[in-house]
């Protein structure tokens, strides 16, 4: 059986990456930084013994060689990161650990204890920043403006600089924004999918938010982790751009969403300049050609039914938690 090593896997990627490993006959060492991981979606269902949690070291070389000599994985996917975008500008230092750091610690660690395994670099569509077109592909400039872009840049260029100087299977997946019900709330699609649902129940009026101007090329996660596999089989090691090719903007998502419940979002949307980003990358989409080239990949969900799922969701555990509340 083939042995996979998920960082972050209580994330919403590690949680739909999982399934499809354990579907396709994987053991999964996953790895959280919480003592007690657990992958929600997967919760009820019985316990996969192919599935094993364990603690996920920190910037520690000695502890990553020790995890990789004792769970000899053939394929690495490295998902952990701190993703949400403002985080790095209130601690800039620690994202530098976490989004960047942790990374030449893992690499340092395969070269000497599996130089053979297949390494996956969760990269992000944010080191294109202020990118001067209106699509990337692998071989746009990076431009980015964040701490968290920055640090990803950093990380992209030493995963392909590793393949370069010791033929490591390494790869950077350069992920555009993707989503689904297992997406916290802090970002916009989940923040107005849980707002739409509240607002349905009678449990609030109106959600706010920033700039609804703002556009990103929004895709379905469970779409976006088959690519990251599909990578890691390639005959060789390769970065890819992963995305819809298409940008919808904050205030369309929100029409999308309170279309599901028949209202008008312009009723119930109210903006906060609080909310705003003085530095907000730049609106880009994906061009996945070599994707769809090379791993015969491409998104398959459309954003409609993207946001139709996320809202019913969110409906159905509101209605479940009011019904919990009315019997009790
Ligand atoms: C690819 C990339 O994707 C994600 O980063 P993100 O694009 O920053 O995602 P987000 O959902 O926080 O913001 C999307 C847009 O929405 C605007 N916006 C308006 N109003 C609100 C608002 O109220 N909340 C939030 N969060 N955003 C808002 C905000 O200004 C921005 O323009 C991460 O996974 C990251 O790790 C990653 O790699």
């Amino acid at each position: 059986m083939p042995t996979a090593l998920v960082t972050g896997i209580s994330g919403q990627d590690g949680a739909y990456l999982a399934e499809l490993l354990l579907q396709r006959g994987y053991i999964v060492h996953g790895l959280s930084r919480s003592h007690r991981a657990s992958l929600p979606h997967l919760e009820g269902t019985s316990p996969n013994a192919n599935l094993k949690f364990h603690r996920q070291p920190a910037c520690q070389g000695a502890a990553w060689r020790a995890l990789l000599e004792e769970t000899a994985p053939d394929e690495i996917y490295h998902l952990a990161a701190d993703s949400f975008i403002p985080n790095g500008w209130l601690d800039p230092a620690a994202n530098i650990e976490s989004n960047y750091s942790l990374t030449v610690h893992m690499l340092e660690a395969i070269r000497s204890e599996c130089p053979h395994s297949r390494f996956l670099n969760a990269c992000s569509r944010e080191i294109f920043g202020h990118a001067a077109s209106p699509s990337a592909n692998e071989q746009t400039v990076m431009k980015p403006i964040t701490p968290y872009g920055i640090n990803k840049a950093a990380s992209r260029w030493l995963v392909s600089s590793y393949r370069e100087e010791y033929g490591l299977f390494a790869t950077n997946a350069i992920l555009f924004n993707h989503e689904s019900p297992l997406r916290p709330a802090k970002f916009v699609t989940r923040k107005i999918a849980q707002g739409v649902a509240k607002i349905a129940c009678g449990l609030s009026d109106y959600i706010e938010l920033g700039n609804l101007q703002a556009r990103r090329d929004w895709g379905f996660a469970g779409d976006y982790v088959d690519a990251m596999w599909r990578m890691l089989q390639a005959n060789d090691p390769e970065d890819f751009v992963i995305g819809t090719g298409k940008t919808h903007s904050i205030a369309e998502f929100a029409e999308l969403a309170f279309d599901v419940i028949g209202l008008d979002w312009e009723a119930h949307v109210k903006t906060a300049p609080a909310l705003r980003r003085s530095c907000d990358a730049a609106a880009v989409a994906a061009d996945s050609s070599l994707a769809r080239e090379k791993l015969a990949w491409s998104a398959k969900m459309q954003l409609p039914e993207l946001v139709r799922s996320m809202v019913m969701h969110d409906l159905s555990t509101v209605e479940q938690s009011l019904t919990a509340q009315h019997v009790a």
